[in-house]
């Protein structure tokens, strides 16, 4: 497998803007001697910081600044990489990236130095995919989990599982060629139970990673409930800022008010919306036929009731709720509540979106319904491409153990194929070159 690049890239690697330090980075076969050119030195040694000058064609100095070598293998993208750290002067740093275009390089398209790296072996693709996660992550908790999964953490566990479906796989495949004794003399029962044992992990893996994906997309959570029950003001406090528009009045919200926010490491895009009730002017009823309409995207309803009369909020909401996956009751103004007041159903939470009681709860209850109960550790990121890999993986697997309880040996080993390739898919590690090395290696002798 040779895919390695024979073209230089280049492009400014800090953000856009002023910033007291830019950096241009280069990758690829010419960068140490555009390096070399560009600082006017004759060497430059790898992993050293060199205070230079950065020169333009005429000689006249660009900017100085540091210039790093990382020599191949031993880089980011396992080619050769230079750093030309430089002021944080956008014009500069344009003008940098020029001088080295002129001098071989090219513009580097987004994500390029990130996909070398995965072309040259360093990263696999869900590793890469990570990187980007992890440049995107809006907090520490999900930094974390996405430090994690470009660390190897979900990648390890696929590729744990990948290798025992290739043995399982070598198993079956192995047993076609003596398809006319009976699978128990073939091993059958040890095929089943390790099909078996692989399911159960394979179920594991993908709760995991439907977690992570939500850590990573957020959870669209919708706000609804009568009107005045207090859904903007619980919108704010959320947000921790004045968002929406809060009155006493009734049928005070009706555009579709939208605020992504951080509830204890786990992101919502939560949904202020008009209340919902049997009356209102034309705009008012526009206002609803929206916060219907969002509610049948919504991955949880935060259904918003005022908690001295919960049962007439209730009554006024619920059959809005038909077909929310999650609906999660508030009784909101427990602050005006006498001290004797009922027990809250199964479920719901007493608040106060302006005294603030209650709030903490809240919190909690939130990010175990975005990212569940699971403890801190093994969190990782996912997404959904690899969700949905792993779903075919599942469903390879069933038909599998459907094939084996058969004895269609030809059927199981077919469907194992799909399911070990649907992994492959997500670390791209998995090829077919793979499964012939193990199955030349360990069958075909004397043969
Ligand atoms: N200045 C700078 N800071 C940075 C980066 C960078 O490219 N430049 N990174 C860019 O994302 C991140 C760090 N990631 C990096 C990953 C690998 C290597 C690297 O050179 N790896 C070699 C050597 C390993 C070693 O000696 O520890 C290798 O893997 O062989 C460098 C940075 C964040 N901070
Ligand atoms: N005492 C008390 N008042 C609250 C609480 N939450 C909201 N309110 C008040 O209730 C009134 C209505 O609040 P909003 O947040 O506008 O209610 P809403 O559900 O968004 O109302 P619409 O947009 O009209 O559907 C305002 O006067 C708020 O100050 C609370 O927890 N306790
Ligand atoms: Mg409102």
């Amino acid at each position: 497998m040779n895919r390695a690049a024979s073209d230089t890239i280049a492009a400014v690697a800090t953000a856009p803007g002023v910033g007291g330090v830019g950096i241009v980075r280069l990758s690829g076969p010419a960068a140490a001697a555009i390096a070399r050119t560009l600082c006017g030195r004759q060497a430059l040694r790898p992993r050293h910081a060199h205070h230079v000058r950065f020169l333009d064609a005429d000689g006249e100095a660009l900017d100085d600044g540091i210039v790093l070598l990382f020599q191949a293998p031993a880089s980011y993208t396992g080619e050769d990489v230079v750093e030309l750290q430089g002021h944080g002067n956008p014009v500069l740093l344009q003008a940098l990236v020029a001088r080295c275009c002129a001098l071989g390089a090219r513009m580097a398209r987004p994500g390029e130095f990130t996909e070398r790296a995965f072309l040259n072996g360093r990263l696999d693709l869900a590793q890469a995919e990570a990187v980007a996660d992890l440049v995107a992550a809006g907090d520490l908790t999900a930094a974390r989990a996405a430090r994690r999964s470009l660390e190897g953490r979900f990648s390890h566990r696929v590729e744990a599982l990948a290798d025992e479906l290739l043995a399982i796989r070598v198993h079956a495949e192995a047993a076609i060629d003596f398809a006319d004794e009976p699978l128990e003399t073939l091993g059958g029962a040890q095929l089943v139970a390790r099909l078996q044992r692989a399911r159960a992990d394979l179920a594991a893996l993908l709760g995991d990673a439907e977690r992570g994906r939500r850590l990573r997309d957020g959870l669209h959570a919708v706000i609804v409930g009568p009107p005045n029950a207090g859904k903007s003001s619980l919108l704010n406090a959320l947000a921790g800022s004045e968002r929406a528009i809060v009155t006493d009045v009734a049928g005070t919200t009706r555009d579709l008010l939208r605020e992504t926010v951080h509830v204890d490491g786990a992101e919502l895009v939560l949904v202020d919306t008009a209340g919902l009730r049997d009356a209102g002017d034309t705009i008012e009823r526009e206002g609803m036929r929206r916060a219907r309409d969002e509610l049948g995207r919504a991955g949880l309803a935060i259904a918003v009731v005022d908690a001295r009369d919960p049962d007439a909020g209730r009554a006024a909401v619920a059959a809005d709720l038909d077909g929310v996956p999650q609906v999660l009751w508030l009784h909101n103004k427990a602050d005006l509540l006498p001290a004797d007041a009922p027990p809250l159903p199964d479920g719901a939470l007493r608040v106060s979106a302006t005294t603030g009681a209650g709030m903490a709860a809240l919190h909690a209850r939130l990010r175990a319904l975005v990212v569940g109960d699971a403890s801190g550790e093994g969190e990782f990121t996912a997404r959904a491409r690899h969700v949905d890999a792993l779903r075919r993986a599942q469903r390879g697997l069933e038909a599998a153990a459907a094939a084996l309880d058969a004895e269609a040996l030809d059927l199981a080993a077919e469907s194992l194929r799909d399911a070990h390739h649907a992994l492959g898919d997500i670390t791209r590690r998995v090829d077919a070159d793979a499964l012939l090395g193990h199955i030349f290696s360990r069958f075909c002798i004397g043969k």
